[in-house]
């Protein structure tokens, strides 16, 4: 079991008004694969991304990450772990009004002490590498623009681009090209891709597109109710699993693939 980097033990969620969006999920993550978490809306893929990190504090079970039970963490322990865990967010998250440098290297504070960070200011090392990551997506000539003057993909590539500042080990991403249109989503999962193998970071992605799906992950895991009903590899997945996973009576979902 040397090589488990991330384990759920029978994770559970239930929310205030009694809806059950997690039921006793179990599962390991090995060190640098890239995972797609797929399902129907409200199968509870985002509950289970953000309960990883306990951005959404699970009602029961246990998340151990490289040996370390996040649930039970609090305080600087919890805040140490989440800095290794990098957060990637449909909707990007960024300050439109700072420059792509500047989020870019929001993903630093935690590195940094509370004052420093708090009034903004970043070393001559933390710029150099702002800008050697944003390389790395892409975006350097775009470093003193505004987040905002860059398109949806481009603005993902940003979120990228902090996620990859904070170091992760693993990489957690929610719907991430669910607003974009079908080239730059294209363009957004071939990054991820690549930092995930070059860096050798856990990357779990939720997705409601199949077809990029079977194309980038490793592995891909169909949520169902709140429950696993496929774990397996992309060529594994066949039309009827996909079928069953997002059957719910009327057949109206679509995929490509
Ligand atoms: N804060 C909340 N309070 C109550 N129920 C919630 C809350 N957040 C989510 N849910 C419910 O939990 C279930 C799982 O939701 P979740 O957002 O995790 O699903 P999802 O698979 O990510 O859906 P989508 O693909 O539409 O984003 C759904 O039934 C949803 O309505």
């Amino acid at each position: 079991m040397e090589d488990v980097f991330l384990e759920t033990r029978e994770l559970t969620k239930v929310y205030l008004d009694g809806t059950e969006a997690l039921k006793k999920i179990s599962l390991t993550f090995k060190q640098g694969e890239l995972v797609s978490i797929i399902g129907p809306s409200g199968a509870g893929k985002s509950t289970f991304l953000r309960s990883i990190n306990c951005l959404n504090k699970p009602t029961s079970g246990e998340v151990l990450f490289q040996n370390q039970n996040i649930t039970r963490a609090n305080g600087k322990k919890l805040r140490l772990i989440r800095r290794q865990i990098g957060m990637v967010f449909q909707d990007f998250n960024l300050i439109k009004r700072s420059s792509t440098i500047r989020n870019v290297l929001h993903g630093r504070l935690g590195y940094m002490s509370s004052l420093k960070g708090g009034i903004g200011r970043f070393s001559e090392y933390d710029v150099h590498e702002g800008l050697a990551i944003l390389k790395r997506v892409g975006l350097e000539d775009h470093a003193f623009k505004r987040a905002d003057e860059l398109s949806g993909g481009q603005q993902q590539r940003v979120g990228i681009a902090r996620a990859i500042a904070q170091k992760p080990s693993l990489i957690l991403a929610d719907e991430p090209i669910a607003s974009l249109d079908p080239s730059s989503s294209n363009n957004v999962m071939n990054y991820l891709k690549k930092i995930s193998e070059e860096d050798g970071i856990t990357t779990i992605v939720n997705l409601h597109q199949v077809d990029f799906a079977k194309h980038f992950a490793h592995r891909i895991i169909g949520i169902k109710a709140g429950e696993v009903v496929f774990d397996g590899r992309p060529n594994e997945l066949s039309n009827l699993m996909i079928d069953d996973i997002y059957f719910q009576g009327d057949r109206t979902y679509e995929y490509t693939s």
